[in-house]
């Protein structure tokens, strides 16, 4: 579960009193979710999902909640902060930085089906455009310096067979340079368990707390490497091309991002497969861990390494 930070109604109620929202009705706890704390906050005037930090800064969260405002606005599905009487997203709450959004319907899907993926790539293909109007930027943390260096940290804990894998994963991405390629504001991490859906029709995509600016085409790597995948690594190619599609009909790939796919997908499998082993063999004190597993994606880069059709 992920209450880390309890919150009693008399703090709430309290802190509430900073935005014109009405009474508290209800406060629950939200199960899922791993870093932070999340509570179902209901209103005389509505219900709203409230966060409360346990990692990130007081001064690094405007770049995100500034971000998921500003894609609301231009209608892309996720949650919408809300200000308080002082226009502020933010504020702490039982020491933590918190912020209300707007609680949205629908729930996440495990096993996907083609229609969905089309419209995760729809919904994609729609935030990297309403993105471009974005003012703020932020370099992506789990980057090739990031993976470079967490690689030399996990080594030691691998099979000599695997650490020579990683090693050769990451000195490829080290001569494939993306710079000619669009960029532009990306989630990073859109997964299955960070899309809510209605049905086939996407409820919001949330979580935005690796959102950074990147090459916009390495977004739709990540999302397609989880979203495609069977059990075994290998990927569904109905899903993926139904995923390409929905992308490419909002925002069509331009040749040079054509040409740079198949290593796009590469380092979408390397930037979570690494983090993974991290996260497995150096644990974070205090950090829930029901470790996800490191092997799923260096199967992902091991099928990528040997296929010859990328669904385009
Ligand atoms: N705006 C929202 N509307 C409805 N439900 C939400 C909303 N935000 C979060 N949730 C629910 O809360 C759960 C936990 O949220 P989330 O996955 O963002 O947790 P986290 O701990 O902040 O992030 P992570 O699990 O990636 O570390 C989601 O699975 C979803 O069910
Ligand atoms: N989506 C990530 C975890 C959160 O960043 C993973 O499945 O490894």
């Amino acid at each position: 579960m992920s209450v880390y930070t309890t919150v009693t109604q008399a703090e709430l109620e309290s802190w509430l009193a900073q935005y014109t929202l009405g009474q508290l009705v209800e406060l629950k706890g939200i199960a899922a979710g791993i870093t932070n704390t999340n509570y179902f906050v209901t209103t005389t005037q509505g219900r709203y999902v409230l966060t409360l930090f346990e990692t990130l800064k007081l001064e690094e969260l405007p770049y995100y909640l500034n971000l998921m405002s500003h894609l609301a606005r231009h209608g892309v599905a996720c949650p919408a902060p809300v200000a308080d009487r002082s226009d502020r997203f933010v504020s702490l709450l039982a020491g933590k930085p918190a912020c209300l959004v707007s609680c949205l319907s629908g729930a996440d899907v495990a096993a996907p089906n083609p229609a969905q993926c089309r419209a995760v790539g729809v919904m994609m293909a729609d935030m990297h455009l309403a993105g471009d109007t974005y003012p703020a930027r932020m370099a992506n943390p789990r980057g090739p310096a990031w993976w470079s260096a967490t690689a030399q940290v996990v080594y030691p804990h691998m099979d000599a067979a695997d650490a020579a894998m990683l090693h050769e994963e990451v000195a490829f991405q080290s001569e494939h340079r993306f710079d000619a390629l669009p960029t532009g504001v990306i989630h990073a991490d859109l997964f299955r368990d960070n899309v809510l859906f209605d049905g086939d029709s996407v409820a919001g995509f949330i979580d935005f707390y690796y959102a950074c600016n990147d090459v916009l085409a390495y977004d739709l790597a990540i999302a397609l490497n989880d979203w495609c995948a069977l059990p075994d690594g290998d990927i569904d190619g109905e899903r993926a091309r139904a995923m390409l599609a929905g992308y490419q009909s909002v925002r069509p790939l331009s040749d040079a991002e054509k040409a740079a796919w198949p290593v796009l997908l590469r380092a979408a499998g390397l930037r979570f497969w690494t983090s993974r082993l991290y996260d497995k063999y150096l644990p974070q004190a205090g950090e829930l861990t029901f470790t996800k597993d490191p092997a799923q994606f260096q199967r992902v880069v091991a099928l990528h390494r040997q296929r010859q059709d990328f669904w385009l």
